[in-house]
């Protein structure tokens, strides 16, 4: 099987200052100041070429940590991340310039990814199509709903054709016939061979759409493998804390949250 990434011990953290003079503190202290907080905590999988894998784990345990870190945006603390091709995100907040029109976001992207002139030309109505925004094209970006800009981020993720296609809950936003023409684009992207990682938290799109899973259990991998056996545990996990009493969801919370802090 050919390799697409492989994610080795990646952890990131983030520091948590509670005070200004904390941030100084630990600017010239040689082993540094104060608690971090760690998102991603030692992480390693690898996916294959031809992959589709559905993210999963309850909020805040790092499924958009891992999407940014596997399409490049932000870097690991540790660890690495072997990326074989391009890896495109489609996130509801991704890359889009506010000031500049949907239009002009279109070539700015294509432009730094390398497209010339004429494939700029040859591809923008079709991206425009797909996203299907109406006279909202040429406005400013920062006018749009979420919707809209879930729409136009999509668009040219898709059209860029990426090897590597990383959709974090950027579905969730639009409504149901472009949820349906976005699956159907990713299908054609299955097809290919191409790797997509899923993060939706929607069950029922992540059991249609991915054979795999991985599930991010507060910033450790908890399991992964196939989606038909690591669905029915995480279902069975989540039903398990629904059911705890207010109390119990604290305590437990709070040991999770001390699990992750971590001094200096
Ligand atoms: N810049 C940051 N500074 C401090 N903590 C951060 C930062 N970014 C993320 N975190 C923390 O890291 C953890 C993981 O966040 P992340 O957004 O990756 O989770 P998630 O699984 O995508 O959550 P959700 O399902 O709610 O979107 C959270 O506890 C979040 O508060």
């Amino acid at each position: 099987m050919e390799k697409s990434v492989i994610v080795k011990n990646v952890s990131k953290k983030y520091k948590m200052y509670t005070r200004n003079s904390e941030k100084i503190l630990d600017l010239i202290s040689p082993k540094g100041y104060g608690k971090s907080f760690y998102a991603l905590l030692d992480i390693s999988f690898e996916a294959n070429k031809g992959d589709v894998i559905g993210v999963i784990g309850v909020n805040g345990s790092g499924k958009s940590t891992l999407s940014n870190i596997i399409a490049g945006i932000i870097p690991p603390t540790s660890g690495t991340v072997e990326v074989h091709g391009d890896a495109a995100l489609i996130a509801i907040q991704s890359g889009l310039k506010n000031e500049l029109t949907g239009r002009e976001n279109i070539e700015l992207k294509c432009l730094m990814l390398g497209f010339n002139k004429r494939q700029i030309v040859a591809l923008t109505p079709q991206i425009i199509e797909f996203a299907d925004i109406g006279d909202f094209i040429d406005q400013p970006v920062k006018t749009y709903s979420s919707g809209m800009r879930s729409r136009l981020g999509f668009a040219i993720s898709i059209h860029i054709d990426p090897d590597i296609l990383v959709i974090d809950e950027a579905l969730s936003v639009g409504d149901q016939t472009f949820a349906d023409k976005c699956l159907d684009k990713m299908n054609e992207f299955k097809e290919k061979g191409k790797t997509i990682f899923f993060i939706s938290h929607s069950i029922g799109q992540m059991k249609k759409f991915c054979q795999k899973a991985l599930w991010i259990q507060y910033g450790h991998v908890e399991q992964y493998g196939l989606m038909s056996e690591i669905m029915p545990q995480y279902e069975a996990f989540i039903k398990k804390y629904k059911k705890m009493s207010e109390e119990e969801k604290k305590a437990f919370q709070e040991r999770v949250r001390k699990s992750r802090m971590i001094e200096a």
